[in-house]
């Protein structure tokens, strides 16, 4: 894929600039690092993520053509695992240990819990074969991890994160329904320096690299590495590929152009609610209903507009489904909000304290977003 090609299909787009030691984080809406100061460089986090989430990759590609029956577990909330889930997040985890032995921390979705019961050696057997084959497809590492060694990566994954010091957020696999379909998925890891969002990786296996629903594509390759740095900007690379482009939110000012994506899964996000602010807002194109951050990757190149998550009353958001997707999208000139206008914050450990969801579109757009939320949330209360 050639970076003029790419550059026809996404107009917004530019070579990548060279990376700079230090730089000052804009001083723009950013809801992941929303203050003006020097901000340190992440250049060898990135470099190390970019590394585990394409592996993670990889790994999840060579389950989701071959998934078994066997391979899928149901959590305690009756959610999916797959071998997948747990293999990316042992791979990811000791990539980042062996990168960052001093100072290690990582809040992740998965933990071995399950896997230690009775009769999951066979699973874990078959996790353990996974990590071992692509950590050999890597010439950096020449190890053969035991499956001891597999479930403590996988429970390295139990900090719990916070306002000090540095932590790794990781999403295994975002999107294991979507995975388990067929769909879109996406690794999905980040850095939280102080309990700011400092940097982000969302590796998409399935995302085509042209835009979505762009049916005169001339291309119909499928992969994308999408990756963010506080104050550097968002770039998207083919997953199997080095040749890096810069990309740019939409800059449509007009609602009625806008497209606007959405959880595939009706339990994850009030499609009703989301209906009723788009038929405020104008909307004419239909919803894209796609699974995980993916919807933070496609935006951030343009491919719509305005993502909105509204999930049913008690949910709670985890830092690991948003994390990387919100510095994606906030480095690609958009915002990222809680449906009353805040900002996310990431600082208060695994959880999200959020006002009834998240919003996220382009800068102009957001105060008309906001408003046609807060009125749709009014009238949903208190119906005629
Ligand atoms: N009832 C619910 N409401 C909102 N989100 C939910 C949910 N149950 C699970 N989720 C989260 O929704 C994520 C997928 O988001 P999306 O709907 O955008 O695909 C899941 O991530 P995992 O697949 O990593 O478990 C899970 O964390
Ligand atoms: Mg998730
Ligand atoms: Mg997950
Ligand atoms: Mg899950």
């Amino acid at each position: 894929m050639s970076i003029n090609w790419l550059r026809v299909v996404f107009p917004s787009i530019i070579k990548l600039p060279p990376p700079l030691p230090l730089r000052y984080s804009s001083p723009s809406s950013c809801s992941c690092f929303s203050s003006v100061v020097v901000a340190m460089s992440y250049d060898k986090e990135l470099t190390a993520a970019k590394k585990a989430a394409s592996l993670a990759a990889r790994l999840c590609q060579k389950v989701q053509k071959s998934l078994l029956q066997s391979d899928v577990q149901s959590k305690n909330d009756r959610s999916p695992v797959t071998v997948a889930d747990y293999g990316s997040q042992a791979l990811v985890s000791f990539v980042l240990q062996q990168e960052f032995p001093a100072e290690f921390s990582l809040v992740a979705e998965e933990d071995s819990k399950d896997l230690r019961k009775d009769g999951a050696q066979e699973l874990v057997d078959r996790i353990t074969k996974l990590v071992n084959d692509s950590l050999a497809s890597d010439e950096s590492y020449s190890v053969t991890l035991s499956t001891e060694d597999v479930l403590k990566a996988i429970d390295s994954g139990k900090s719990e994160g916070g306002s000090q010091g540095r932590h790794w957020v990781l999403d295994p696999i975002d999107g294991t329904k979507g995975f388990l379909r067929g769909g879109q998925y996406a690794i999905a890891l980040a850095l939280l320096d102080r309990g700011k969002v400092v940097l982000g990786v969302l590796a998409c296996p399935n995302l085509p690299l042209t835009p979505i629903n762009d049916q005169h594509s001339p291309n119909n390759e499928v992969g994308c590495l999408f990756f963010a740095e506080v104050g550097g900007g968002s770039y998207m690379q083919p997953l199997d590929s080095s040749s890096t482009v810069k990309v740019q939110v939409s800059g449509i000012e007009n609602p009625e152009e806008a497209s606007f994506f959405e959880s595939y899964e009706a339990a994850h996000s009030m499609h009703d609610l989301s209906s009723l602010i788009a038929q405020k807002l104008g909307v004419k194109a239909p919803p894209v209903r796609i699974d995980s951050q993916v919807k933070y990757g496609a935006l951030s190149r343009g491919d719509g507009a305005i993502y909105m998550r509204l999930p049913h009353k008690g949910y709670r958001e985890k830092i690991w489904d948003h994390a990387a997707g919100c510095i994606v999208v906030t480095e690609a000139g958009g915002v990222v909000m809680d449906a009353a206008g805040n900002p996310l914050d990431f600082s208060k450990g695994k959880f999200l304290d959020l006002d009834t969801g998240i919003i996220v579109t382009n800068q102009k757009l957001m105060p008309i977003l906001i408003k046609a939320v807060r009125e749709s949330l009014e009238e949903k209360a208190s119906p005629l």
